[in-house]
């Protein structure tokens, strides 16, 4: 099979003569002559024959962080499509995206096709001719490869910049706020100084292990092409992960050779660093502090996992439920709460406060850590959000004197339980996501009926050196 990625530095100098090799890779580029190239069956030769290379200049990045280059089409070929922004594309398109991963807008790169799509083309970076100055050097000598890993060639500060724009961006484009509007809305990212090392959790995966007798890939996704790749260090989870994960290697292979392992099947392994230690086991309960609370929670159930960001994020969300707009807030409503964090956390700024969750398990760890930090006046409820609007407590609570947190998986909040918070009419909602697109399509739905203001977005940056971007939208009754 060829490998397809490789990536060579090549100097800024005018004679672009300078060339060093940026990462190191598992499959160095070597030059392929025409006759080495193999064509992929189901290969599009349009607009650009396979392993066509050009130079691009990078235009911006996708939101999953990939590189846009415009391109011209080339000579003779004219796909059906706008007219291009000069007018005149005489309804034929002369212009063509390709989408490249690694690179920073502005540099001018050297790139290779792979797959050409019905209205864009994906290639592979084959050099940088001109570097962007917001390149780095990626700590991990995988990072070009790794799916897990979009941005470790970018310095942070640029990262933080760009998870900013794709939060004003997205909420332009799915949520129908206005540029200017969201530029004055979403603040600048938030961060802390632990950009490597800050994962808690990892979870590499195997391929069922058929008839081999040794599983030398365990790891993550490659960056654009479904297969695993071998992961035996990570520069982003901790260093006591990191220090557990040969052992846990082995211990696959140990079960491989003892015939404990199913055939047919891969799997995806757990190491959870908490204060226990580094666990493996989903069903062990591990115990870790937020700020002045501790929570407990099985090591496999969701827990946000950068320890280092998660005060700022919670005293943030505490912040604005609370709030000053218009008056102190006296009952909290915590929608899709796991384990209790935020309810929890705010819960001595508050008269009283509920929060609910579709994962009785989950529910059962919140209720265990109001105990745990002696703390009586949350409930907790186990069942979907929007069933919190159907009984009578809730509808019971003062409105104006009512905030609804919410914090959904990516797929965003549902509309029924979007259409109940908009009926029920608290004074504040403080929106955290892990999905800024599901975020804005909720915004835009929250927004419709001029009830709700969106007062501040702001993006946090859990995940550095990753696209991943979690942002916190606060809204405030018009009224
Ligand atoms: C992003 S997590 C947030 C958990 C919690 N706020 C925290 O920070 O630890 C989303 C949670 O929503 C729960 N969930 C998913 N769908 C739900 C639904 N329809 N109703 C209530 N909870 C749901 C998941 O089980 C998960 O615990």
């Amino acid at each position: 099979m060829l490998l397809r990625s490789s990536i060579a530095f090549i100097s800024s100098s005018p004679s672009r003569l300078s060339v060093t090799k940026l990462f190191s890779t598992v499959n160095p580029l070597t030059p392929l002559t025409p006759s080495a190239v193999v064509v992929p069956k189901k290969f599009v030769p349009t607009p650009f024959p396979y392993h066509h290379v050009m130079e691009a200049t990078v235009e911006s990045l996708t939101n999953l962080g990939v590189g846009v280059c415009r391109v011209k089409l080339p000579e003779g070929v004219a796909v059906d499509g706008d007219v291009d922004s000069n007018g005149d594309g005489e309804g034929k398109k002369k212009d063509w995206v390709v989408f490249v991963p690694s690179v920073i807008p502005g540099e001018l790169v050297q790139l290779r096709i792979y797959r050409n799509f019905a209205s864009y083309s994906s290639a592979d970076l084959l050099s940088v001719l001109s570097p962007s100055p917001h390149r780095v050097s990626p700590q991990c000598s995988i990072a070009n490869e790794c799916g897990g890993c979009q941005y470790q060639h970018v310095d942070v500060g640029y990262q933080r910049k760009w998870k900013r724009m794709h939060v004003v961006e997205l909420l332009e484009r799915i949520g129908g706020i206005e540029r200017e509007e969201g530029e004055r809305v979403v603040k600048e990212t938030v961060g802390t100084d632990e950009v490597y090392n800050y994962r808690s959790k990892l979870t590499p995966h195997y391929e069922a292990p058929r008839d081999r007798t040794e599983i030398d890939v365990i790891g993550f996704q490659r960056k654009q092409i479904r297969q695993l790749i071998d992961v035996p260090s990570c520069v982003i989870a901790t260093e006591e992960i990191n220090e557990a994960l040969p052992g846990v290697r082995q211990r696959v292979n140990d079960r491989l050779k003892a015939g404990e392992l199913k055939k047919k099947k891969g799997a995806t392994l757990l190491l959870r660093h908490a204060n226990e230690g580094v666990i493996f086991d989903h069903n062990q309960y591990v115990t870790t502090n937020v700020l002045d609370l501790q929570f407990k929670f099985k090591a496999g159930n969701f827990f946000q996992n950068n320890p280092y960001m998660l005060p700022n994020m919670v005293n943030y969300v505490v912040d604005q439920a609370k709030g000053e707009i218009g008056g102190e807030m006296t009952h909290l409503v915590d929608c899709y709460c796991g384990s209790g964090l935020f309810c929890l956390s705010a819960s001595k700024s508050f008269d009283v406060c509920v929060g609910i969750e579709v994962n009785d398990k989950a529910v059962e760890e919140a209720q265990q850590n109001a105990a745990l930090n002696g703390i009586t006046n949350c409930e907790f409820i186990a069942a979907s959000a929007e069933q919190i609007f159907y009984g009578g407590q809730v509808q019971s609570y003062p409105k104006d004197k009512t905030c609804v947190v919410i914090d959904p998986p990516r797929k965003g909040a549902s509309e029924e339980f979007l259409e109940q918070l908009l009926k029920f009419g608290p004074k504040r909602i403080v929106y955290m996501s892990c999905g800024p697109d599901t975020q804005a399509r909720d915004t835009k739905i929250l927004l419709a009926e001029k009830k709700y203001k969106l007062s501040e977005v702001v993006p946090f940056d859990l995940f550095p050196q990753t696209r991943h971007i979690e942002s916190c939208a606060v809204f405030e009754r018009s009224d």
